[in-house]
Formats: C-alpha cells, structure tokens, sequence
C-alpha cells in the first residue's frame, strides 16, 4: 500500500510573520482611510448602511408625552383615565392617588407596567414611562429646580422628569388606530370625568357675600330620579327630553339657536320641584347656578352674573313669581320686588329676561339649561308661557300612589307589601297631601308599623279637617291648593 502524502504544513514561524505583515497593512489601510475621509463623511457612510441593513419593525409606537410644551396634553390624561378601567388583575404595580376635593380613590397604572388591549380584533399594549430627571452632556454639576423640573444653568444642567404612555400595535393598523381607537378613548375618558364630577352649587349675587361668604359649594342633594316621587310616565318623559337635549349639539347648530332649553316646574310648595332640580343636576352633572333675581339691579348687572356662569349648567330661578315685577295677563301688577334700592332698575319682564338670556348664550354658551319655579303659574306672565318660551311644563302636583310606593321604599325599605298600603292607598286618592308632608311622616320613627300607623292617622286628620273646613270651598282652585299645602308645611 502506497504512503500517503499531505501538503507541507506551514511552520509557526511563517504564520506568525503572515499575521503581522496581515496586522499592519490593516492598520496602514485604516490609517489611510481616516485620513482620506473625514470623521463626518465616515459617520454618515457608517449610518447610512445600518439604516438600509437594520431590519425593519413591524411595530408602531405612539408616544403620548404628559405635556405638550408646557401645556398639559390631553391626550395623555385621557389615555390614563381610560387605563384604569383597563388593569389588568394581576398587575404588580398600581399608583393610588387622591385630592382634598375628590371623594374617592383613583386606581391608576403605575410606571413599567404594560396594559394589554383589544381594538375590533387588533391587539395594542400600553406602557407607562417615567424617566428620572438626567444630566444632560456638558453640565457641570448645576443644580435642579425639583418643583419645576428647571435646571438652573442655560448649559448642560438637568432635564427634568418626563412623563409618557406608550402604544404598541402593528403598522399596518395605523389609520385605523388613529382614526377610531384615540377618538374612542376620547369620549370613554369624558364619560368617566363626567361620573366622577362632583356637582356644584354656585350663589349668583350681585353684590357679593361678607366675610367667610362661600359662592359655591358641592350640591349634596341626594335626589335622583329613583328618589323622586312623581308619575313614572312623567318621570321617564322628563330624561327622554334630557338626553334628547343632550344629543343635539349639532341639531341646534344647524337650526341657529342658542344650545338650551328652558323648564318651567310649577305646582303647590311641597311637590318636589327643588327636588327635581336637584335631580336633573345629578343626573346631568351640571353644576347648578341659583339667580335671586330680587338682588339683580338692572341689565347691566344681570349681564355680569350670567357671565360667571359656565357651560354644562343649570340656571335656576325659583319661586319667580316673588321675585320679579309680574304683569298679570290684564297688565295689572301682582307682586312687587321686596325691595326696590335707588339707582336699580326693577323693571324687569320676563320675556326680556329670557331674550336677553338667549342673546348672550346664542353666543357664548353651550348645554345650558334654565329652570323657573313657581307656585302660581296663573300669574305668569302669557308671553312666557307661549311656544318656544319654556320649551318644558312640568306640574309638580300632589302625591300620587305610585309617588307613595317611591317614598315608601326610598324611606321604609318596604318595595313591595304591607298590610297598611290598601288603606293609606285609598287616603292618599281622595285627599290632597304633598310628597313633603308624606316624607316627613315617614321619618318620625324607625319602625315601620309605628310610622305607617302615624301616617294613617295623620291623613285621616288631615281629610277630617278638610271635611271641616271645605264648605263650598272650590277644590280646583290652585290658590287654596297653595294655602292649604304653606299651612300644613308650616304646622307639621
Ligand atoms: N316628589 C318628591 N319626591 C321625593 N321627595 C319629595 C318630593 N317632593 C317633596 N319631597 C320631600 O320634601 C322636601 C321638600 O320638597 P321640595 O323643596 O323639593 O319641594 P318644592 O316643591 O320645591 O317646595 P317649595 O315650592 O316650597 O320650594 C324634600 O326635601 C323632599 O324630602
């Protein structure tokens, strides 16, 4: 068998003078290269060929950052408020906040966390960033304004702390995204302001409080619509034109009238009308601005106090027929002002009270809504009461059964039967007894029996006496309506 041959090995001494003949012209190249192209030149040919061989990402990143200049982004704050209907339950970090003001505890993402979500089948991550203030290159130890994020030297110094949420999606979805999903957490962040708000009440007057005066202050009423006792129908009629209203922004843009509408509540004291007021700025969250119209001395001054109204708001204007000159429907006088001080102007109709109104807020107010109270809707001056006036009449009358199946269960947790009803039922139907007296009755005691037996009473009484005293008395006139119910008020 023939010796095989293998080609003649290189000796170490060889391979090593290769590798430094190899080594020098490398650094010879090098050097030459640098010194034919600048370090600019080489810079750019450098980023020029990570940028053609980096591989693309498919991913999209829109950065909300917490401020815009030095504005506050809204966007930001949207896209927070929505994230915390978003957490996920297993997250590791959440931030807790809460103002002297607000009367509840805000959940909110804390930073690193990522929040998962869905948008019509395409999948989005949200990140929270914050970054700790950093020196910036060139500074020399210059001190940070800690309050303001402000680095005090013009070179170099800190940049402050900088705030933003990250959105994560596929590229392809860009539009759709931008277009559909950011506009959506728009409104749902709105909508979630809205629930939190916390409804005011706002004292127009004209010639200011004395010392310690508070002009507005939170509206603690508790009534809602489940509280109030009226006719169902009624009721329901009453948020359909509500959220009606509320829907037709454009609708009254398009027709060119100011975006209101006008409620006159009017029946006997004690039929809940201040409750209804109540009621309607809960279930808006509109702040409530209440106008004695009896301490406004002329136009001048009622045009500054409806200047310190806001949009998103209810005037109310309660027991007008005391509070204003009114001609009755012949131009007789009926009520005077209670006080008429020199230099004020008391002459006020109001039918010019309400085009001055619509003046003003034809062009600079939205969603505003204007009640008027009264007890005597007969004394109401008939240009008032035309079409297109108050857009709303709602009688405020006495209690009816179904208004006592409210009360019963609002203050007596009793939502079905007892064996009272029947009997109270059948007094409530053939006397005349407001949602006030009934309400007061059923506070007098914790137990139920003890109160519906006082209550069975107190309308036994009650029709006893008006037996009493009808004697030709007409029952549908609406001024002993109103007598009969300021005298019960004032005795129970
Ligand atoms: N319809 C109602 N539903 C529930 N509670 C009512 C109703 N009406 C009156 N009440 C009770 O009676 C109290 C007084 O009612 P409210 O002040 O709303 O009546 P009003 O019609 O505004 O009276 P006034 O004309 O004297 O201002 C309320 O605090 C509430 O407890």
């Amino acid at each position: 068998m023939a010796a095989r041959t293998f080609p003649e090995m290189p000796t170490p001494s060889s391979l090593l003078s290769a590798y430094a003949s190899m080594s020098t012209s490398i650094m010879l190249f090098r050097t030459m290269f640098n010194q034919l192209f600048p370090r600019e030149l080489r810079r750019y040919v450098l980023n020029a060929v990570r940028f053609y061989w980096k591989p693309k990402s498919s991913k999209l990143t829109l950065v909300f950052d917490e401020k815009d200049g030095l504005t506050a982004n809204h966007m930001f704050e949207a896209a927070e408020a929505f994230l915390c209907t978003r957490i996920n339950p297993d997250s590791e970090r959440l931030r807790i906040t809460k103002s002297v003001k607000e009367n509840h505890i805000n959940v909110k993402f804390a930073d690193s966390e990522t929040i998962a979500d869905s948008f019509e089948g395409i999948q989005v991550s949200w990140t929270y960033v914050r970054q700790q203030p950093q020196q910036r290159p060139g500074g020399d130890g210059d001190t940070l304004d800690y309050a303001s994020g402000n680095s005090s030297s013009g070179r170099g110094g800190f940049s402050p702390e900088r705030k933003y949420i990250e959105l994560k999606f596929d590229k392809k979805y860009r539009e759709t995204i931008i277009s559909s999903y950011l506009p959506l957490i728009l409104q749902r962040s709105e909508q979630l302001q809205n629930q939190k708000k916390i409804v005011k009440l706002h004292n127009l007057q004209s010639y200011g409080g004395g010392p310690g005066h508070k002009e507005s202050v939170n509206l603690d009423h508790p009534s809602t619509f489940d509280t109030l006792a009226m006719d169902p129908g009624m009721k329901k009629a009453i948020i359909d034109d509500l959220n009606l209203f509320l829907k037709r922004k454009e609708f009254y843009k398009r027709v060119g009238k100011a975006w209101k509408r006008g409620y006159l509540l009017y029946g006997p004291p004690g039929t809940g009308k201040s409750s209804l007021i109540a009621a309607i700025a809960n279930y808006l969250k509109f702040d409530i601005f209440d106008l004695q119209l009896s301490n406004v001395g002329g136009d001048s001054s009622l045009k500054k106090l409806m200047l310190r109204t806001s949009n998103r708001s209810i005037l109310v204007i309660e027991d007008i027929d005391c509070s204003i000159q009114l001609p009755d429907r012949k131009g007789t006088v009926l009520s005077k002002l209670p006080e008429v001080k020199s230099g004020r102007d008391p002459m006020f109709s109001l039918s010019g009270l309400l085009n001055f109104i619509d003046g003003l807020w034809s062009c600079c107010g939205d969603e505003r809504i204007i009640i008027f109270t009264t007890n005597h809707k007969e004394r109401l001056d008939p240009a008032l009461l035309r079409p297109g006036r108050m857009d709303v009449h709602i009688h405020m009358s006495y209690l009816t059964v179904d208004g006592f199946e409210t009360l019963a269960a609002n203050y007596l947790n009793i939502h079905d039967y007892h064996w009272r009803f029947r009997e109270i039922k059948e007094l409530i139907k053939c006397k005349k007894v407001t949602p006030a007296e009934v309400a007061e009755e059923l506070m007098k005691s914790d137990d139920v029996d003890v109160v519906l037996e006082g209550l069975v009473k107190f309308l036994k009484r009650k029709k006893m006496e008006d037996d009493e005293s009808k004697d030709g008395v007409d029952d549908d006139d609406e001024e002993s309506e109103v007598r009969e119910a300021k005298k019960a008020k004032i005795i129970s």
